[in-house]
């Protein structure tokens, strides 16, 4: 084959490839059929066994099509029953112009994943401020009463906190099971609903609601969406590809038939012309013989290099329109790798503190504990929690909680180095990690962190406040899981809070 061919084809299935790894991560059976067509770009070239492959992705990516609908219309569903439930409430007046409007856009827009975030936020936006209207004629009814009595309930009495929270959890557990969580979302998942379940306080409400919108966001949110879009163009243009491929193949089929006809109708008229000659006598005779297939030979001749050039000609379009394909779909897959960075980046930082989150922790801590084991040198993990910091909600309320929250990080940042990594783990907790540090060095950089926090001199309505924060540190022994590690460095910070707080603990 022609090397300018060979090169073109080679970065297309490199193209290729590299651009099928972009749809990782969606449906187990799409995975393994990607894998599958690395495998095969990787030991074969040929068209026949590319096409063959390609076959087996579309039927996939119509069936990830399908689930996402079902997982829509039970979205649909869920949030309508949401909606409604507190319609029903007594002593509620939902806005019909609000409601109306929201009903509107759910039925506009419960198809496109990316606006699920934005119709639960309306949703929870909507039922807050229903909420927050004053009772029409129950004055005293507390909010939670008023969430949770039926309008036919009236002379009943208002159910119970935990009542009430298991009927929240209920509703948002059903919305977050119709979504699909990566496995590093897991544990996330599990804390949410233990949350729900487990607190009483209608003060943790929107920061929970905030979290399961979020969670919904960085999971099925936007970069889904952009790739099940991606899935079926990447599709398309496969399929595309794989047809230029099989044009060229046959290209150059028919050129070198072209070569080969050339040669035989050379060879017939040399054949022919040698016994002609052989047997001439007259001299004219053999003289206008060999003009007349002269002239034969040059036709032939200009016949062949009319063919060669038009097919030469189509060769070239073609490969330049492989070309472009190539380049389009690089193009692609770079704006769809920057826009899933982008929402990776989004969904990996806490919008308060403006720290990498828990899950970014998780994704950190993995490959950290991986290479310390490959290359034996030391890691330690430190959890750090705020002391009494319910009690600094409690007497300045949430909004001084949260300015404790984002000053905090900032003091720990000037005590550390560079190579420690922060991260707000939920609430009032912080992780950080020291990579290639021994506990002793660790302890001593947590301590530096302690008395910073203890030495900030924290205002509150203009009172002076102190706070501090307890550690407790662990270093991991080249062996353990992360669970183990974390685990005991989470004792010694239950240890330095039984000791008193404001205490640095790690393992002897
Ligand atoms: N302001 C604010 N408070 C939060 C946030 N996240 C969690 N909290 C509060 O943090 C408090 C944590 O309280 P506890 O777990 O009882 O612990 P603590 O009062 O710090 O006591 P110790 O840990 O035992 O010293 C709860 O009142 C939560 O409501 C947040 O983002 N902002």
């Amino acid at each position: 084959m022609d090397p300018t061919q060979d090169k073109v084809i080679e970065s297309l299935l490199k193209a290729v490839s590299r651009t099928s790894m972009l749809a990782e991560g969606s449906d187990p059976e799409l995975d393994a059929t990607l894998q599958n067509i690395r495998t095969n770009l990787s030991k074969s070239q040929s068209p026949e066994v590319l096409q063959k492959t390609l076959q087996t992705l579309e039927p996939l990516v119509l069936r990830y099509d399908e689930q996402r609908l079902a997982r829509a219309q039970t979205f649909r569903a869920q949030l309508l029953e949401l909606i409604d439930s507190i319609d029903n409430l007594p002593d509620t007046q939902m806005s019909t112009k609000a409601k109306k409007q929201l009903e509107a856009d759910i039925r506009k827009h419960w198809q496109s994943v990316s606006s699920w975030p934005e119709l639960l936020a309306q949703s929870i936006q909507l039922v807050t401020n229903t909420l927050k209207q004053p009772p029409r004629d129950t004055k005293n009814a507390s909010l939670l009463g008023r969430f949770f009595r039926r309008k036919s309930d009236h002379n009943l009495a208002p159910k119970s906190d935990s009542e009430i929270m298991s009927h929240v959890s209920h509703t948002l557990a059903a919305l977050l099971a119709n979504i699909t969580l990566p496995d590093m979302y897991r544990d996330q998942l599990m804390d949410i609903k233990n949350a729900l379940t487990g607190s009483k306080d209608i003060n943790h409400l929107p920061a929970l609601l905030d979290e399961v919108i979020n969670l919904i966001m960085v999971a099925v949110g936007k970069t889904q969406e952009d790739l099940t879009l991606y899935l079926s163009q990447l599709n398309e243009q496969l399929a595309s590809i794989n047809a230029s491929i099989l044009a060229n193949y046959k290209a150059q089929r028919s050129m070198s038939s072209t070569r080969k006809d050339l040669g035989e109708t050379f060879q017939k008229h040399v054949d022919s012309t040698q016994t002609e000659v052989r047997n001439a006598t007259d001299l004219n005779d053999l003289k206008s013989l060999i003009d007349e297939r002269m002239q034969t030979i040059t036709e032939a001749m200009s016949q062949f290099q009319d063919k060669m050039q038009n097919q030469e000609k189509h060769a070239a379009q073609s490969i330049t329109q492989l070309k472009n394909k190539v380049s389009r779909m690089e193009q692609d897959a770079t704006e769809l790798r920057t826009n899933m960075q982008q929402k990776i980046a989004q969904a990996l930082s806490d919008a308060l503190t403006g720290l990498p989150n828990r899950a970014a922790y998780q994704e950190a801590i993995f490959p950290l504990l991986t290479s310390a084991a490959q290359v034996k040198q030391p890691l330690c993990v430190a959890v750090c929690d705020v002391d009494h910091f319910k009690r600094i909600n409690d007497t300045w309320g949430h909004l001084a909680g949260d300015k404790v929250l984002r000053i905090i990080p900032r003091q720990m940042q000037n005590a550390l180095n560079k190579e420690s990594l922060i991260f707000r783990y939920g609430g009032e907790e912080f992780i950080i990690i020291f990579p290639m540090t021994s506990i002793d060095n660790a302890y001593q950089y947590c301590e530096k962190v302690r008395q910073a926090v203890e030495n900030t001199p924290f205002n509150m309505n203009g009172d002076p406040v102190s706070v501090s924060i307890s550690i407790g540190i662990a270093q991991f022994d080249g062996k353990e899981s992360h669970d183990e590690l974390f685990g005991r460095a989470d004792k010694n910070l239950y240890k330095a809070k039984e000791e008193g707080r404001n205490k640095v603990i790690h393992d002897n």
